[in-house]
C-alpha cells in the first residue's frame, strides 16, 4: 500500500498505525522509558525500565508519583522535580535490582507554559559504576600504600599496575612474589625498559618492611665524587663545602627500610667494596668517622649490564657479585613476552586517554605493527610510542601511519616537518630530546657514557629519561 504523505500522520496511513509504531519504538527502547502526564500519573514504563528497575508495569501505571513515592514503591521521583524546576532533571539512582542508572526527567511544555507530560530516559550504568568505584578504591590503596598481595595465577594479572599475561612475565612475578617477604638481597636483571623498577616497587610493597622507607638510588646518576657521601654520609668537617654538622648517608636514611640500587653496575670500584661491607657486616662509616655505624637495610639491586662480562673485565667484584646474585629474577624483555604488548598497549591508551582527555583508540593495523616490532627499548618505549600515537593522530582512529617505529635518527634527526593546526612545540622538543636519549643509553649501555655523548649531567640525563616517562 503506497504510504499517504501528506495526511497528517507522515509515514504512517492512520492515526492507530502511528499509535502502534510509537510504542514499538517506547517498548524497545535499550534505555528505560517512564512517561507521566501533566499531572504525575504515570502512563506509560517500557520493558527496559522493568528490567533495571525490578518494579513491574502495573505497580506504577495509573499511578501517581506522589503516591508512588510515599508508599516508597520509588525512593526520588525525577518526574516530581523536572515539574517543580519546569526543566530536565538528572539524577543518579540505585534499585532494589543492584542497578544503577542515570534517570533523566525531561518535563514537555505546551505553548501556555503547561507541562503536558514528563519524559523519564532510565540509563543502566551499573558497569560504568562499578569500574569507577574499582578505579577510586585502587587509587585510596596506591594512596595509602596498602597493597594486599593478589595470588597469582597462570590468568592474566595485573598487580601493583604490573601487567602480565604472557606465561614469561607471569613466571618472573610468582618468583618476585616468592622472595618478597623473605628478607634477601635480590638482583633483578633485565634489558632497559623491561620493568625492573617496578618490580623492585612490587617486592618492597609486599614485604614485611612495606611501613619503612624505601629508598631509590641510580648508581650511574650521582656524580662519581659525591657517590660515597651520598650514600655513606660525613661527619662534621670532614671536607670544604660540607655541610658543618654532618650529614647522613642514604644507607642511614633507610635503616629498618629497603635500598633500591639501579644501575649497580655503575657503581665505582671503590664503593663496590664499602657496599659489600654494608651486605656483610650490616654496617657503614660514614667519611671521617672513626667507629662503624650498624644498619638494617634490605637491598633490591638492578641492571642491564653483563654483570659476568663486568666481573671478567674487574670492573665488577667478583665478591660483590656473589653477593649480590643470592636472589637473581630475570625479567624477559618484550620480544620475550609478546602476549603483553596488547593488554601493555590497552593500559597505556587508557592512561593517556585519561591525560589528555581523548577517546582515541587503535586500528587493527596498529595494533598488528606494534605486536611484530621487536622494541629494543622494551615497556618504556612502548609506551612512548603509544603516546607519540595518540597525540599525532588527527582522528579518533590511530593508524599504522601514526606509530613512526624504526626511527632512525641519524638520517634527519628532525623527521619530516609536517606542520599541523596546533604544534605542541614544549612536546616536539621533549620527543626530540627522548629520542637522543635512548638511543645513546642503547649506543653507551651506561648512563655516564651516554651522557657524556649528548654532553649532559648525568643526573639531568636520569631524571629527564624517567621524567618522559612517568605517568
Ligand atoms: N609489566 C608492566 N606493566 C605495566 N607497566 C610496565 C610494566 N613493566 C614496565 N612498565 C612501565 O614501563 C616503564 C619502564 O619501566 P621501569 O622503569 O620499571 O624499567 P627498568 O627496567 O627499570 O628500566 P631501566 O633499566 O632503563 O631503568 C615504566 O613506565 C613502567 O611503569
Amino acid at each position: 500500500m503506497k504510504k499517504n504523505d501528506t495526511n497528517n500522520f507522515g509515514i504512517f496511513n492512520n492515526l492507530q498505525e502511528a499509535n502502534d509504531r510509537l510504542d514499538a519504538i517506547i517498548e524497545n527502547s535499550f534505555d528505560g522509558i517512564y512517561i507521566t502526564d501533566g499531572n504525575a500519573n504515570t502512563i506509560k514504563a517500557n520493558k527496559s525500565y522493568e528490567m533495571i528497575t525490578g518494579l513491574k508495569k502495573e505497580e506504577v501505571i495509573g499511578k501517581n508519583m506522589l503516591d508512588l513515592v510515599k508508599n516508597n514503591v520509588i525512593s526520588v521521583s525525577g518526574s516530581l522535580l523536572a515539574m517543580q524546576k519546569k526543566k530536565p532533571i538528572t539524577l543518579q539512582q540505585e534499585f532494589k535490582t543492584g542497578k544503577k542508572a542515570l534517570i533523566t526527567s525531561s518535563p514537555v511544555i505546551d505553548d501556555n507554559g503547561n507541562i503536558i507530560m514528563v519524559v523519564t530516559n532510565v540509563r543502566d550504568l551499573t558497569e560504568i559504576y562499578n569500574l569507577k568505584e574499582e578505579i577510586g578504591r585502587k587509587q585510596i590503596i596506591d594512596t595509602n600504600k596498602e597493597h594486599k598481595l593478589s595470588p597469582i595465577n597462570n590468568n592474566p594479572t595485573i598487580v601493583d599496575d604490573i601487567i602480565c599475561v604472557d606465561k614469561k612475565s607471569i613466571e618472573a612475578l610468582n618468583i618476585a612474589d616468592k622472595v618478597a617477604g623473605l628478607d634477601t638481597t635480590v638482583m633483578l636483571l633485565g634489558e632497559t625498559g623491561v620493568g625492573k623498577e617496578l618490580f623492585a616497587n612490587h617486592i618492597y610493597k609486599n614485604s614485611n618492611r612495606k611501613d619503612k622507607p624505601f629508598i631509590k638510588i641510580n648508581c650511574g646518576a650521582i656524580s662519581p665524587n659525591l657517590v660515597e657521601s651520598e650514600l655513606f654520609g660525613y661527619e662534621k668537617g670532614s671536607f670544604t663545602g660540607a655541610n658543618k654538622n654532618g650529614k647522613a648517608g642514604l644507607f642511614e636514611v633507610a635503616d629498618k627500610g629497603t635500598i633500591f640500587l639501579d644501575e649497580i653496575g655503575e657503581l665505582p670500584l671503590d664503593m663496590q667494596v664499602k657496599l659489600l661491607r654494608v651486605l656483610q657486616e650490616q654496617e657503614i662509616e660514614r667519611i671521617g668517622g672513626t667507629k662503624p655505624i650498624k644498619i638494617d637495610v634490605r637491598i633490591i639491586a638492578a641492571t642491564n649490564a653483563d654483570m659476568e662480562d663486568m666481573v671478567e673485565n674487574k670492573l665488577f667484584r667478583k665478591d660483590l657479585y656473589y653477593r649480590l646474585m643470592v636472589f637473581p629474577i630475570y625479567i624477559p624483555s618484550l620480544r620475550e613476552r609478546k602476549e603483553d604488548i596488547i593488554p601493555l598497549t590497552n593500559l597505556f591508551i587508557n592512561n593517556f586517554n585519561d591525560k589528555y582527555g581523548f577517546n582515541k583508540k587503535f586500528s587493527e593495523s596498529a595494533l598488528s605493527k606494534l605486536k611484530n616490532y621487536d622494541w629494543p627499548g622494551n615497556i618504556r618505549e612502548l609506551r612512548n610510542i603509544v603516546e607519540r600515537g595518540l597525540i599525532i593522530s588527527n582522528t579518533e582512529r590511530v593508524n599504522s601511519k601514526d606509530l613512526p617505529l624504526n626511527i632512525n635518527p641519524k638520517n634527519n634527526p628532525y623527521g619530516d616537518i609536517e606542520l599541523k593546526e596546533t604544534n605542541d612545540l614544549k612536546k616536539l622538543v621533549e620527543s626530540i630530546e627522548l629520542k637522543y636519549i635512548n638511543e645513546a643509553y642503547k649506543k653507551y649501555k651506561n648512563v655516564r657514557d651516554a651522557a657524556a655523548s649528548l654532553n649532559m649531567d648525568p643526573s639531568t640525563f636520569v631524571r629527564k629519561r624517567k621524567r618522559y616517562t612517568k605517568k
